[in-house]
């Protein structure tokens, strides 16, 4: 099983009821009202700051240095020249607008099982929160078509073959990513077997639909986390990202059409000794439904991710060693705590 599939199943989800049915609720019920968590508050911005995160063209032959200067910064960034085919993307989108579009009953069939990462539900930060948030996911790992048959008995297959193809390319996309981040790091990735032959590293697509909402400002589409992967790489094409900035607070990303969203995880954070920024981010919700689709990337379970030492990246760890696995596990139990209690 793949570290990411081993995350969602340590996941305390079962214990969690099932997404609302959100086309029959006028109003906010009170188990979705965040607004108390005064800080935490998606009411506080809504709007564009002043600064916001880069924009990097993948053709530009300056595209590393400024790819490594985002992850130091922000740990997030806006990907264009990526080679990711607009339509392929569009039709991610209007695939998860049709599944999200489908009557409860039918989506119910696709519920994830007890300890099962996939299918249909809450999203997977849900038990580390009182409230509820006004989401529903589809998580895909490895073939979707088992979940996907549940949904459609018949007309599986087209959904099934954009999801492959996408996952396809965004593994190959993120690897891209990981060789020029690796370089920076000073390390060898022909010597990396898992990155070498694409083996073993574990991957995961979220689709994610956070409907239209009666009391956006009173509600919270997605609480604020970092993720557990070494890069994600996200696709929405309406804006909702919130990321959290040092001095600047919560900033809010505005999708530039046909860009990709890369934001390093906590692996990534490790790896690189605290320099590369896991980013906290959130999603806030509006009058009008919007769809995301976020992939993650992992290495396998049993590597162990150590801070790299030098001049640049410091000649003291920050964090100890951790196997991959390991590392999931206390995320699974402690969530935002994780990367303090690994801390040196
Ligand atoms: O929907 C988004 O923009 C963000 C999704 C996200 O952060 C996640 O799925 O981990
Ligand atoms: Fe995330």
């Amino acid at each position: 099983m793949g570290a990411l599939a081993e995350a969602y199943k340590h996941s305390l989800l079962d214990k969690q009821p099932i997404p609302l049915d959100y086309g029959s609720v006028r109003t906010l019920p009170e188990s979705h009202i965040w607004l108390d968590q005064s800080d935490e508050s998606p009411y506080v911005a809504h709007s564009t700051g002043p600064i916001s995160p880069p924009v990097i063209d993948l053709m530009d032959p300056d595209a590393p240095r400024l790819i490594i200067q985002a992850c130091e910064t922000w740990g997030v960034f806006q990907l264009i020249g990526h080679g990711i085919p607009t339509k392929l993307m569009e039709d991610v989108e209007s695939e998860a607008e049709k599944l999200f579009g489908l009557p409860v009953d039918q989506k119910l069939k696709a519920l994830r099982s007890p300890g099962g990462g996939a299918g249909y539900g809450l999203p997977h930060i849900s038990p580390f929160f009182n409230k509820h948030m006004w989401h529903e996911g589809f998580t895909i790992m490895g073939s979707p078509i088992y979940h996907t048959r549940q949904l459609w008995p018949q007309a599986y297959q087209g959904f099934c073959e954009t999801m492959v193809d996408y996952q396809n390319q965004l593994k190959a996309l993120t690897e891209q990513l990981i060789r020029i981040i690796f370089k920076s790091l000073n390390i060898n990735s022909e010597e990396v077997d898992w990155l070498k032959d694409s083996q073993g590293s574990s991957t995961a697509l979220q689709l994610n639909s956070y409907p239209a909402c009666p009391d956006p400002t009173r509600a919270m589409g997605l609480a604020p986390h970092t993720d557990t992967s070494l890069i994600t790489i996200l696709q929405s094409k309406t804006s909702g990202l919130q990321v959290f900035k040092e001095g600047a607070g919560w900033i809010l990303v505005q999708p530039i059409p046909g860009a990709l969203i890369v934001n390093v995880g906590d692996f990534l954070h490790i790896l690189s000794n605290g320099v590369f920024t896991t980013v906290r981010h959130r999603v806030v919700v509006t009058h009008i439904q919007r769809f995301s689709a976020a992939h993650f990337y992992a290495p396998p379970g049993d590597v162990i991710v150590s801070p790299v030492m030098s001049k640049d990246f410091g000649e003291v760890p920050r964090y100890r060693s951790v196997s991959v696995k390991g590392y999931v596990e206390t995320k699974g139990k402690h969530f935002e705590k994780a990367l303090s209690l690994i801390k040196k």
